[in-house]
């Protein structure tokens, strides 16, 4: 059997950004809006601080203004919640993300229900996911299930319909949000978690798997039916097989078994990350289109 065919993540996201970008251009020209994303950084974790480095810096490459809110890990959950108000209420903010994870002493869930659902640009608000789950217009949807729908269609020349899909992984930001789009999309949906009995066996019969459990390399080349398409969501640094004292980045696929199986597979890093980041900017177009009165890129709307 051939090797399955790349999915090239980055090659899609980039040009995902240039629609953006004229997307971006066209809402200036038109409405004099220019889309802003408010970026909530609490503490110093380093991992979160590349993130959000990458975010600020897409951002300005398409046009996009970006409010940095930079905050001491010792911040307090009422002055967060109190930036929190304030940028709801700014019309310059057309999106409000607030990275995670957030040091333990705040409460998350108080945190990001306290966004109003219109800027929230991950999509994690219950409304955004209630609006999901029921078909509804107008919602925003999680940026990385998101891209990994965007590169399946793709891949699939969109026809998803009737397909055997599962998603392992029960995350509200990713599992879940994951299983209401490709229901959406009239595919068999399996939702399929750590107390799953048989879980290579689930794998087997799906024709689209998404894994998105966030352990290394778990899914082996022999859970993968041959000919499936793999979305591979997992960002696992693991320490480096050969380097000491260095580490890597792998998925939660045994990619170079699964590689020989599939049909076509996300490599990681390269695949759905930057997916991720693409979608972000998607998000703020259409909440700042929204909020204009404007026509809503495609795209965004799953
Ligand atoms: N409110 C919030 N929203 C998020 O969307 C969010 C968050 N918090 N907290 C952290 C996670 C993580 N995340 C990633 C995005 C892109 C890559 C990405 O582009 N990865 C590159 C590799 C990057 C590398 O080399 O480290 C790739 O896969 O090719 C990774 C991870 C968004 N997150
Ligand atoms: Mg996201």
């Amino acid at each position: 059997m051939a090797e399955a065919r790349i999915i090239d993540g980055k090659a899609f996201a980039a040009g995902l950004r240039a629609r953006v970008a004229e997307g971006v251009a066209a809402l200036k020209a038109s409405h004099g809006v220019t889309p802003g994303l408010a970026v909530v950084l609490v503490g110093e974790d380093p991992a979160s601080q590349v993130y959000v480095r990458s975010k600020e810096k897409a951002l300005a490459d398409l046009g996009m203004n970006s409010f940095d809110h930079h905050m001491p890990a010792d911040l307090g959950e009422a002055e967060l919640l109190a930036l929190i108000d304030r940028l709801n209420a700014d019309p310059a903010v057309h999106g409000i993300l607030v990275q995670l994870p957030l040091p333990k002493h705040i409460d998350t869930q108080k945190i990001l229900a306290r966004i109003v659902p219109e800027k929230d640009a991950d999509g994690f608000h219950v409304v955004n996911a209630g609006l999901l789950a029921t078909g509804s217009p107008g919602a925003i949807v999680p940026c990385t299930p998101l891209g990994s729908l965007l590169l399946l269609r793709d891949t699939l020349g969109n026809d998803l319909k009737g397909k055997r899909a599962l998603v392992l992984g029960r995350s509200n930001i990713v599992g879940k949000p994951m299983a209401q789009l490709l229901l959406q999309q009239d595919c068999t949906v399996t939702v399929a978690h750590s107390r799953t009995q048989d879980l290579p066996g689930e794998c087997r019969r799906a024709d689209i798997l998404v894994a998105a459990v966030g352990r290394p390399e778990m899914v082996r080349g022999d859970w993968i039916k041959p000919g499936a398409v793999v979305i591979d969501v997992g960002i696992n640094r693991v320490p480096h097989p050969t380097e000491p004292g260095k580490t890597k980045l792998v998925g939660d696929v045994a990619y170079d078994e699964a590689v020989k199986v599939a049909g076509a597979i996300t490599p990681v890093p390269g695949g759905v990350g930057p997916m991720t980041i693409a979608c972000l900017m998607l998000n703020t177009l259409a909440a700042a289109c929204r909020a204009a009165g404007a026509p809503v890129p495609a795209e965004a709307l799953a």
